[in-house]
């Protein structure tokens, strides 16, 4: 094939007339800026709001599309909620700091904690997603997801004072419930019990009442699977049904050890 056919092959197939990267990378400079804007001393409120509702018009410009959902109101919609967003974060950045044993600074936790990071993207995107804002939020939290190996989808819905420790590995689905004061560890999945196209707007993923601690690498699945207040969930369990409030689950495997002699 000459370079003319294989140009021509290439235009040919490239058949989605709304796929434009820049609207990523403009997504991720957004998502920079917001981030910077709430929490850094240095960087001015005033004139970065200014910046942030600029950017956001090429970002109405390049992602509503479709003429039946009209994008418009989205920033003013958004703007006046971020006072309130930011009180949340401060909320999860204080428990943060509660809880973890480890943590020696509230600024470590806004600049070191990745659980953090993932959870200040998501409540932003999930601001986006309620107002039906189409595809940016899932590339704001796609972003954070690839930063810190913590994948929420925008759509999932978080209480206050929410900790994800050592956060890499999560995935909390789009139709999950997490209540107040919920604590999650490395490796947890809040997951579709199975996964099916038809299932599209049923709840899939499980609801996390309040009080709940979820420890490492456990698996939790299905949209009617309730983790009733006050609960702890062991590391690697594996859950597909509800559990009642105040219980401990347990995973307990069998670990067989086998001393040799020491021969030398
Ligand atoms: C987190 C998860 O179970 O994902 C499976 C599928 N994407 C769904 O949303 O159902």
């Amino acid at each position: 094939m000459d370079k003319a056919s294989i140009i021509k092959n290439i235009k040919e197939h490239k058949n989605q007339p709304n796929l434009r990267f820049e609207l990523k990378e403009r997504t991720e400079s957004f998502t920079n800026r917001l981030f910077y804007t709430l929490f850094d001393i240095d960087t001015p409120v005033d004139e970065n709001l200014d910046l942030l509702e600029k950017e956001f018009d090429a970002l109405v410009n390049l992602a509503c599309w479709q003429v039946d959902k009209p994008c418009q109101r989205v920033w003013a919609n958004f703007v006046v909620r971020l006072p309130q967003i930011l009180e949340k974060l401060n909320l999860d950045a204080e428990a943060i700091v509660n809880c973890d044993p480890a943590s020696l600074s509230i600024e470590e936790v806004y600049m070191a904690y990745p659980g953090f990071y993932a959870i200040a993207i998501y409540r932003l995107a999930h601001e986006l997603y309620i107002d039906g804002f189409p595809l940016v939020p899932r590339l704001m939290t796609e972003y954070a997801h690839r930063q810190t190996g913590v994948d929420i989808n925008p759509g999932a819905r978080i209480g206050n004072s929410f900790f994800i420790d050592h956060a890499t590995g999560v995935v909390i689905g789009e139709t999950a419930i997490i209540k107040n004061n919920v604590k999650i560890y490395q490796g947890v999945t809040l997951g579709a019990l199975y996964v099916a196209k038809k299932l599209q707007k049923t709840k899939r993923h499980p609801t996390i009442e309040n009080n709940v601690t979820i420890y490492a690498n456990a698996t939790i699945l299905g949209g009617d699977t309730v983790i009733g207040e006050n609960s702890i969930i062991g590391g690697n369990a594996w859950i597909t049904e509800s559990v009642p409030a105040n219980s401990t689950v347990y995973h307990s495997p069998i670990i067989k050890i086998k001393t040799l002699p020491h021969v030398s």
